[in-house]
C-alpha cells in the first residue's frame, strides 16, 4: 500500500464522524483532500464546512459545499486534520502546508480532533519533522535568535506567505520531550503568530492509514 493510499483510507475513514445537518470543520493538507473528496458524497446531508485555508475552501467550494466563516459558528462538532507528525499522547506538529494558525483556529473551536493520518506519520518524540513556526515578517531575525537559544535551528521558508501573511521559520533537530513547555515558551516569543505544536490542543481520535487497514484510536 502507499502513502497516499493509506492517507485516502484514513480520509475516507473519518467521513464515519460526520453527522447529518452538521457543519464541518476542515483541515489542509493531501490527506484532507481525500477527506473532502469523502464528504462530497455527503454533501447533501451536511449545512457546509468550516475551513482552515484558501486551499482547502477552493476545493470546497469546488465539489459544492458552502463554507462558513469561522466567525459564524460559536461551536463545531468535529473538526477533520491531518498532521506531520503525532506523538503516543495524541500532540502534533502540524504546518508543513503553512495552514497552521487557522487549523489552531478551527481546532479550538471544534469539539472534537479527528486526525488523520498514514502510519509513517507516528512518532515516539515530535521533532524529527522541523517544527514550522509563523512569525511576522519584521520579527524573523529576532525569533530566529530565540529560537536558537531554546536548542532548534532555524531555517527560513523560502517564497512562502502565509494566508495571513506572514512567513514561516521551520525549525530543525528539536527533540521535543515536553510538547506543551515548548508551545508556551515559542508561543510567548513576541511576533510569533502561531507555533506548529498542537500539545495544549491535541488530537481526540486518531484514524491511522496502514497496510493491513485503518485503525482507530481514541483518547
Ligand atoms: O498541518 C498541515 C498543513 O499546515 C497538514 O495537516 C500537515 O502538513 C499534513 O499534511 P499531509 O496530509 O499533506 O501530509
Amino acid at each position: 500500500m502507499t502513502q497516499d493510499e493509506m492517507k485516502k483510507a484514513a480520509g475516507w475513514a473519518a467521513l464515519e464522524y460526520v453527522t447529518k445537518n452538521s457543519i464541518v470543520g476542515v483541515g489542509t493538507g493531501s490527506t484532507v483532500n481525500h477527506f473532502i473528496d469523502a464528504l462530497a458524497t455527503r454533501k447533501e446531508e451536511i449545512k457546509g464546512a468550516v475551513s482552515s485555508s484558501v486551499a482547502s475552501t477552493e476545493r470546497l467550494e469546488q465539489i459544492g459545499i458552502k463554507v462558513f466563516d469561522a466567525n459564524d459558528v460559536a461551536s463545531l462538532d468535529i473538526y477533520v486534520d491531518g498532521a506531520d507528525e503525532i506523538n503516543a499522547q495524541f500532540n502534533m506538529i502540524k504546518g508543513g502546508g503553512a495552514a497552521l494558525t487557522r487549523e489552531k483556529i478551527v481546532a479550538a473551536i471544534a469539539e472534537k480532533y479527528i486526525c488523520i493520518v498514514d502510519n509513517t506519520k507516528q512518532v515516539d518524540v515530535l521533532g524529527q519533522f522541523p517544527l514550522p513556526v509563523e512569525v511576522i515578517p519584521m520579527a524573523r531575525s529576532f525569533i530566529g535568535r530565540e529560537l536558537v537559544k531554546l536548542g532548534g535551528d532555524p531555517v527560513y521558508r523560502e517564497g512562502v506567505v502565509t494566508d495571513n501573511g506572514n512567513i514561516i521559520l521551520d525549525v530543525y533537530n528539536m527533540a521535543i520531550t515536553d510538547p506543551k513547555a515548548m508551545e508556551d515558551s515559542i508561543n510567548a516569543l513576541p511576533g510569533v503568530v502561531t507555533v506548529g505544536l498542537f500539545a495544549h490542543r491535541g488530537a481526540d481520535v486518531v484514524l491511522i492509514g496502514t497496510p493491513e487497514g485503518t485503525k482507530i484510536i481514541e483518547k
